[in-house]
């Protein structure tokens, strides 16, 4: 019996390859991005977040991380402009981050990792579905934004606050009224390129969109994300934390800047 893929010395990222072949693909993520060989395109259109908070719905321990649901019914939580063409429906947003402050991100700019990366994970309407659109090429877009410790970020605490109720996996609760706009730093000015989910299925149908400017989270909330389990009740604890995949190799890509 497959023992399900996870972080761990025997089914973490250098292991997803046996079971997810496109673990070694040609466009794979995280990235390390470079700044200075980004290439700057001025036909890249403004970032439009447009988000209802009436859409939030649960917070859910998947194991993995834990993940806001949005309904996603209507397209009253979207994402338009940018590196895309189309609308694309905010799905959920999840978090990956360290054991220590010295690491946790997913993708890295000029080999410096932050303690934690944010993922806003949308869906193109071209499709019927979110489980259509992530088979597809053109599928998903993710919007990512680092994290990086400083003061406390009081808008992150509403998130951090329910924690508490879904420590273990399989656990959630019901997570209404929050406005994911609140966690977006002051610029929109990101790096684009073309990668894949960071887990498995590790699927080949992102377009990523990484923010420049970080948003801060302190030692202390980092502390809290570190308090939830990736085993379920009853089971041994196993803190849930590194849950992040190491950046891939670039290959035949090349990563845009919105900015100068
Ligand atoms: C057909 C089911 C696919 C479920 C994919 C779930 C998922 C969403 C986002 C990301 S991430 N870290 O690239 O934003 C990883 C996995
Ligand atoms: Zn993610």
């Amino acid at each position: 019996m497959s023992h399900g893929w996870g972080y761990g010395p025997t089914n973490g990222p250098d292991k997803w390859g046996e079971e997810f072949p496109v673990a070694n693909g040609t466009r794979q993520s995280p990235i390390n991005i470079v700044p200075r060989e980004a290439h700057y395109d001025h036909t890249l259109k403004a970032l439009k977040l447009k988000y209802d908070p009436s859409n939030s719905n649960g917070i859910l321990n998947n194991g993995h991380s834990f993940q806001v649901d949005f309904v996603d019914d209507t397209d009253s939580s979207t994402l338009t402009g940018g590196p895309i063409s189309g609308t694309y429906r905010l799905k959920q947003f999840h978090f990956h981050w360290g054991a220590s402050d010295d690491r946790g991100s997913e993708h890295t700019v000029n080999g410096i990792n932050f303690p934690c990366e944010l993922h806003l994970v949308h869906w193109n309407t071209k499709y019927p579905s979110f489980g259509e659109a992530a088979s597809q090429p053109d599928g998903l877009a993710v919007v990512g934004v680092f994290l990086k410790i400083g003061a406390a970020n009081p808008r992150l605490q509403k998130v951090l606050d329910a924690l508490d109720a879904i420590k273990t996996k399989g656990k959630q609760t019901t997570f209404p009224n929050f406005d994911p706009k609140t966690l977006l730093p002051g610029s929109l000015h990101y790096w684009t390129y073309d990668g894949s989910l960071t887990t498995p299925p590790l699927l080949e149908s992102v377009t990523w969109i990484v923010l420049k400017e970080p948003i801060s989270v302190s030692s202390a909330q980092m502390a809290k994300f570190r308090s939830l389990l990736f085993t379920g009740e009853g089971e041994s604890p196993c803190c849930m934390e590194d849950n992040y995949r190491p950046p891939q190799p670039l290959k035949n890509r090349k990563v845009r800047a919105s900015f100068k």
